[in-house]
């Protein structure tokens, strides 16, 4: 589903990531850890085509994103990508934040949209929110609702920058439901976290970066039962303790 092959990539002369290879089968949930800087959001940038890279190859469901070739809206309107800060319209109901895409990218109706937009806001827990602004909801509310926008594209995939990392402790886990319950559906994610709970119950694998490599590419329990590298050691070692 998304294959990543020896990507690397610059900002100037300052490398950021160096020869990234991983492959993410259909259904799979992968989460992506490291300490902070070591490229994990630009990675994740860089499958979807907000961020170019210089050398190697990310495929798509068969569609090569570094392709100049590529229509890169037309691809990303196939994977949903939720990130820190929601991003949603804050001058537009929350309704219409979802129905937006839906119209100008798929070109649906917007009876249509509409439908759809309230159907994934039920399922978020949030259809009786429908026609208020994004500011008079709360942080997890809204994060629910753009993982709500993102879902209304029928994503082939599910792309994560830290979702939960601007909420408040209390707000994270209704954020964190959500992606388990999309997980269980067979939702194919990737997903940028310091949750380790979230990645103990519901990832397949674990990729732990450090200074722009992936270090460890591991089945979940390998990694968290004994990491390789004594630098996923000392992340995990840190990390668990809080
Ligand atoms: N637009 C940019 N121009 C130059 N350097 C950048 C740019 N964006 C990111 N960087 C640098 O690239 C490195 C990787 O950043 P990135 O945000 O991918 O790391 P990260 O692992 O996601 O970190 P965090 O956990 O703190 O979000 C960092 O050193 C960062 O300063």
């Amino acid at each position: 589903m998304i294959s990543i092959r020896q990507v690397s990539k610059w900002y100037g002369s300052f490398q950021v990531l160096t020869e990234c290879t991983t492959e993410i089968q259909k259904g799979e949930v992968i989460v992506v850890c490291g300490p902070s800087g070591s490229g994990k959001s630009t990675l994740i940038k860089c499958v979807n085509g907000l961020e170019p890279f210089q050398a190697g190859e990310i495929m798509l469901d068969g569609t090569s994103v570094g392709d100049a070739k590529t229509n890169l809206s037309k691809l990303r309107a196939r994977v949903g990508m939720v990130f820190q800060h929601f991003e949603l319209f804050p001058h537009m109901r929350i309704i219409d934040n979802l129905t937006l895409a839906q119209i100008r990218v798929l070109g649906r109706a917007s009876e249509e949209a509409r439908d759809k937009g309230l159907k994934l806001l039920e399922r978020v827990g949030l259809k009786a929110h429908a026609e208020k602004f994004p500011g008079e909801l709360s942080g997890g509310q809204q994060q629910r609702v753009a993982i709500a926008r993102a879902l209304c594209m029928d994503p082939i995939a599910m792309l994560f920058d830290e979702p939960t990392s601007a909420l408040d402790p209390e707000m994270i886990n209704e954020v964190l439901d959500v992606m388990v319950e999309l997980a269980s559906e067979g939702m194919t994610m990737m997903c940028v976290t310091h949750e380790m709970g979230f990645a103990r119950k519901v990832a397949h694998r674990v990729i732990f970066m450090d200074q722009g490599r992936i270090v460890e590419d591991a089945a979940k329990d390998d990694f968290f039962g004994k990491p390789r590298s004594e630098r996923a050691q000392l992340f995990l070692s840190k990390i668990l303790q809080h």
